[in-house]
């Protein structure tokens, strides 16, 4: 067998508890990490949550708005300008790209501090930037440290924790297609990463019948559910164990339809169809989005039912490169909407 080259790029040091962003000194101090800091973030996020790390380190702020190349440039400018050593991303999924996707091209220090369990790019060593051609995750840095306050993460809107239940149940799907790219185009396939993203995926499940009595357990649960999927990645060398059709579907909504919903409420759906297709526990699935309160039809999505239709039918035109269940040429207009009628995603 050919050996290639294989990097795995991981996380130096995870910090995972309650209240511990206000010991971000001490932990940058262990780490040696120094100085000038500059933080990534969102305009919501830094009025609610910047503070508490301003208030123990010294820092620049810069908000970014989207995940696209203009904001990773504006961040960039700014770094330089300032000299900035290490970048900190602080917030949901789109600050944290940003952020790492601009200390991989600085070749800077990057630490993730996600405000909401929302993504499991936390800990991945990929960004999905916008403008770089496709909808999808390019190789960007891996965090020094994340620094995972279950606090501040217990504090986000429900529907950024449900989100991140969403994202994390589609690696059964996407470990599915995985296995069938190996089975019928001879692609490498990563025994222990699946294993690993699977593992995420029904801790994710086990999260559903937990959070609504404990909300903090569960959501230390789905961030360590989470964290691990993102080390899924960085072992992989690729997003292949955390993204199938689910995600292709994912994102060919948000073409189709950009101001919708979270990127974590779309594979949710995704996850639905795409389990149904492969005549595995869809119906589990669906029951366990439903019990949190996360979106399973279009109308709570708040899509039309023909951008769900005509996403299912593009979204194996989005990495051709990557075999699915969709195979190579999709789904016919009638099959998805059949596809989308029997799992009620629309009706
Ligand atoms: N790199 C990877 O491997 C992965 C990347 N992703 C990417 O991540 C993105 C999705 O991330 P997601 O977090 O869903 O979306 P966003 O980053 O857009 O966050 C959604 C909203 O939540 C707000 N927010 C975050 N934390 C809090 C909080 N504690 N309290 C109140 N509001 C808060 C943000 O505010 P503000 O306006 O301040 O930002 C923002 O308005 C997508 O672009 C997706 O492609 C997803 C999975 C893996
Ligand atoms: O969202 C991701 C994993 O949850 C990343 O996947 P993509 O490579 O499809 O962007
Ligand atoms: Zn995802």
């Amino acid at each position: 067998m050919e050996m290639r080259e294989h990097i795995i790029s991981l996380p130096e040091r995870i910090f995972i508890g309650n209240g511990i962003i206000s010991r971000i000194d001490e932990y940058f101090s262990e780490l040696g990490l120094t100085g000038p800091f500059l933080i990534v973030t969102g305009s919501n996020v830094r009025r609610l949550i910047v503070s508490k790390i301003l208030d123990k380190i010294p820092a620049d702020v810069i908000e970014v708005q989207e995940a696209n190349l203009d904001e990773v440039r504006k961040v960039e400018e700014f770094a330089k300008k300032h000299e900035s050593n290490v970048i900190l991303g602080v917030g949901g999924g789109k600050a944290i790209d940003v952020a790492k996707f601009s200390a991989f091209e600085l070749n800077k220090r990057f630490v993730s501090i996600p405000t909401a369990p929302s993504h499991d790019g936390i800990t991945s060593p990929f960004a999905a930037i916008k403008g770089l051609g496709k909808p999808i995750s390019m190789k960007a840095k891996e965090p020094t440290a994340i620094i995972a306050d279950i606090d501040v993460l217990s504090s986000a809107p429900r529907r950024l924790i449900n989100a991140g239940i969403g994202d994390t149940v589609g690696k059964i799907v996407a470990v599915r297609d995985w296995r069938l790219a190996a089975k019928l185009r001879g692609e490498y396939y990563g025994d222990y990463t699946a294993s690993l993203a699977l593992l995420s995926a029904r801790h994710a499940l086990n999260c559903t019948k937990i959070i609504n009595k404990d909300l903090k357990y569960g959501v230390r649960l789905l961030v360590e559910a989470l964290i691990s999927s993102g080390v899924a990645m960085g072992m992989a060398g690729s997003t292949r164990p955390a993204s199938g059709s689910e995600h292709l579907f994912a994102h060919a909504v948000e073409m189709l339809y950009p101001e919708g919903p979270l990127h974590g409420e779309l594979v949710g759906v995704g996850t639905i169809m795409m389990a149904y297709i492969h005549g595995i526990k869809w119906k589990e699935i669906r029951k366990a989005l439903i019990r949190i309160g996360a979106p399973v039809t279009a109308k709570q999505l708040g899509v039309p039912d023909e951008i769900i239709i005509k996403a299912l039918t593009i979204a194996h035109t989005i990495r051709p490169e990557r075999y699915t269940i969709l195979g190579d040429r999709g789904l016919t207009w009638a099959s998805a909407e059949k596809v989308a009628r029997n799992t009620g995603v629309i009706t």
